[in-house]
């Protein structure tokens, strides 16, 4: 999910229903979440593991100040840092704090998981993935081989401070006040005495395993923990990395259960995906994909998915839902062209066929790269934006915005193409 990069921003684009926008609501954000979707459509997905609801101290490592790494957690295993891993502690006097923070079950966990998936992983929360961090390892991927590099990205991303603060600040049934009040009345409650306490847990971990149809291996890994201050669990996904080429991701538009808009999600020009009958060939497929898979299981009315369809073009993937709001990148499209769509209106004459989808592609490769940047205005981080050259977040996105719609008429160079292999999710 995108997101918003400041609340100046963010009250310019929540005034999503004078926009046109259908009420956005703690549900749709919900269905949004990984962990809500994944079971359900995990043969249409590639393979994850989820692990929830991750511990409070965890909680607090990513929000505390500072970047340091918990000990243990680099590729050297447990009991040792390598120089390269202290070097990566950041200043001498928060080396001091590193040694005291470690997470050696989650540590464990997400080892296991690795050596699963042949020793890559993509790491996210709930509804983000912190893209925004991806230049803190090397070769500026989210393909993360130990612990730590999960860890450095998480902690470094705006995308995952805005999943762990405001994930539902736009949502027009959000009462943080109410929400708050009703986390603070239970952990004021008298403490329950040690069984009661471990029936309660066990009560949690059933729940979740239904939640997330953990069934033969460990796709859910559950484990007890405090009552944060917050309405909901926080989780992290580990999805199994693949080269996905970039030039085969598309963003797909569903307006009251109707795809009404697909944009490549790349910012490039790829000279293949110009001919007519490619076009007219990927609007078949993603029509028939979601027709037969998505549309009448999707638990909303309206929403965005991001799917990769396999080089061969035989085969699509569901990697992401997005909620239908103005948090989520429009991409090739313009938020007010999109909301005025009425794909139910009867067509002019009965022998025109439909439109829908419509389907926009980059196609010219004349535009640069420099105006044409691949993080479109919600997409960057916002310590790079506050130093730019002095302008708030919001003009500044607001300029981003203003090259970004100018450049979709034009485009930019191509990028090589790589195969992904092996995704299925089961
Ligand atoms: N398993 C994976 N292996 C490698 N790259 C991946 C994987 N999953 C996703 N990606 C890449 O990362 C991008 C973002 O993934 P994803 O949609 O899960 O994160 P997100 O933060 O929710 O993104 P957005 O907010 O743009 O929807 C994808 O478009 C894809 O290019």
């Amino acid at each position: 999910m995108s997101r918003p990069s400041s609340s100046e921003e963010l009250q310019d684009s929540t005034d999503s229903s004078a926009a046109g926008f259908p009420p956005l609501t703690r549900a749709a954000v919900l269905a949004c979440q990984f962990s809500s979707w994944y079971p359900t459509f995990r043969k249409h997905s590639p393979k994850a593991t989820v692990i929830k609801p991750l511990e409070d101290r965890f909680i607090d490592y990513l929000e505390s100040d500072g970047l340091f790494l918990p000990e243990g957690s680099g590729p050297m295993g447990v009991s040792e840092l390598s120089d390269d891993e202290d070097s990566r502690n950041g200043s001498e006097s928060e080396d001091d704090q590193s040694w005291q923070v470690t997470f050696p079950e989650l540590d464990a966990d997400i080892r296991r998981i690795l050596t699963k998936y042949d020793g890559a992983v993509f790491p996210k929360l709930n509804w983000s993935s912190p893209q925004d961090a991806a230049w803190m390892i090397p070769g500026q991927a989210l393909k993360c081989q130990c612990p730590a590099d999960v860890y450095l990205l998480l902690k470094s991303s705006d995308f995952i401070s805005h999943d762990l603060d405001h994930a539902f600040d736009e949502c027009v049934d959000y009462e943080p006040e109410k929400e708050e009040e009703s986390v603070q009345e239970e952990a004021s409650a008298p403490p329950q005495d040690d069984l009661a306490q471990l029936a309660a847990q066990l009560a949690l971990q059933e729940q979740e395993t239904s939640a997330t149809d953990s069934s033969d291996d460990e796709e859910a890994l559950e484990r007890p923990t405090r009552r944060r201050k917050s309405p909901y669990k926080f989780e992290l996904v580990l999805k199994k990395w693949f080269d996905m080429p970039k030039s085969q991701e598309w963003r797909c538009f569903v307006k009251d259960r109707k795809l009404v808009a697909i944009s490549q999600r790349d910012t490039n020009y790829y000279d293949f995906l110009q001919p007519e009958d490619v076009q007219a060939d990927l609007r078949a497929k993603i029509s028939a994909f979601f027709k037969d898979e998505i549309r009448d299981v999707f638990p909303s009315q309206s929403y965005v998915i991001d799917l990769y369809l396999t080089r061969g073009n035989d085969r699509l993937f569901i990697i992401d839902f997005n909620p239908y709001a103005p948090q989520t990148d429009a991409l090739l499209f313009a938020w007010e062209s999109l909301n005025a769509l009425s794909p139910s209106a009867p067509s002019s004459s009965s022998s025109t066929p439909s439109p829908y989808p419509l389907l926009r592609v980059i196609d010219s490769p004349t535009m640069s790269s420099q105006t044409m940047p691949s993080f479109s205005h919600n997409r960057y981080p916002k310590d790079v934006v506050e130093l730019s050259d002095g302008t708030s977040i919001a003009d500044f996105a607001k300029e981003w915005a203003k090259k970004l719609e100018e450049g979709v008429k034009d485009s930019v160079g191509g990028e090589e193409e790589r195969e992904g292999s092996d995704v299925a999710g089961r």
